[in-house]
């Protein structure tokens, strides 16, 4: 299967509008996250191989801002644990409509899956179950920053001890120059990946009161204050990282 092609950035847009995730982003969501952050694929089937080693027996595994439900199909690919459940979450009803048709296909195509079950709803106001493993694959970055703090804690209380939350995030640097190169280093990676200036200007331009990334020192200062006891980073490659937070 071949992903739609992400053009959505490349004729002028005049006045270019703030980034949603509507049915347009849906169409080409798989393509443009591919050639967008660097690591992508590696990290979403590495969380799944991540999180064999957090999922308890009976608990909840959370893919929290789902989008399409990649991190859901690799949770549900490598985790075998008695008893596990898969909630994807979204507030995107384009995400979430084709989410569930990429599941009912995942469901045909392998036996023996972990139950899921894809929610609408704003993960701000989420009532979590008891859960071994939270994933937030780049999905805080386009939570309110001074949400992200009352988040981090609710998290926090529903994680069991064992379990783990794996947040993958677009990082900014403090030191000037690591950022511009770090940066320079993503733009020569869209570009790698068939972007043209125009598109690279405009999809910035969309994101810009969006999408706001933290820094690497900032995350490790906010789950420690929300009460998680280690941070641990497992991958960077360029400006995008996952880390893995003990509770
Ligand atoms: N408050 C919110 N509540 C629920 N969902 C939200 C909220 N805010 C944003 N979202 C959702 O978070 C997702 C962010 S994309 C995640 C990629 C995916 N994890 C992946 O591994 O492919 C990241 C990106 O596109 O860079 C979108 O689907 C939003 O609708
Ligand atoms: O495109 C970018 O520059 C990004 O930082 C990542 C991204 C990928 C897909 C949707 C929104 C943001």
């Amino acid at each position: 299967m071949t992903d739609t092609p992400d053009r959505i950035y490349s004729t002028p847009h005049g006045n270019v509008a703030d980034f949603v995730f509507n049915e347009d982003v849906v169409r080409v969501f798989p393509d443009m996250i591919k050639r967008s952050v660097p690591g992508y694929p590696t990290i979403v089937e590495n969380i799944g191989v991540l999180a064999a080693r957090f999922a308890q027996p009976h608990t909840h595994l959370y893919d929290l801002g789902s989008s399409l439900g990649a991190v859901t199909q690799a949770l549900r690919r490598h985790v075998k644990t008695e008893g596990c459940r898969v909630v994807a979450v979204d507030n995107s009803t384009a995400m979430v409509d084709r989410c569930r048709e990429y599941l009912h296909a995942q469901d045909a195509m392998y036996q023996e899956l972990l139950p899921v079950e894809v929610v609408e709803a704003d993960i701000l106001g989420l009532v979590l179950q008891p859960a071994s493993l939270i994933a937030l694959n780049f999905t805080l970055q386009f939570i309110a920053p001074d949400r992200r703090q009352g988040l981090l804690e609710s998290l926090h209380r529903a994680l069991l001890p064992g379990g783990a939350l794996i947040l993958s995030e677009k990082l900014r640097f403090h030191d000037l120059e690591e950022h511009v190169l770090l940066n320079d280093l993503h733009l020569d990676f869209k570009r790698a990946n068939g972007y043209s200036e125009l598109e690279i200007a405009q999809k910035r331009s969309a994101l810009e009161n969006v999408m706001r990334p933290d820094s690497l020192e900032d995350h490790r200062e906010r789950l420690l204050a929300a009460g998680f006891s280690k941070v641990v980073p497992w991958f960077q490659c360029l400006n995008f990282a996952s880390l893995i937070a003990l509770p």
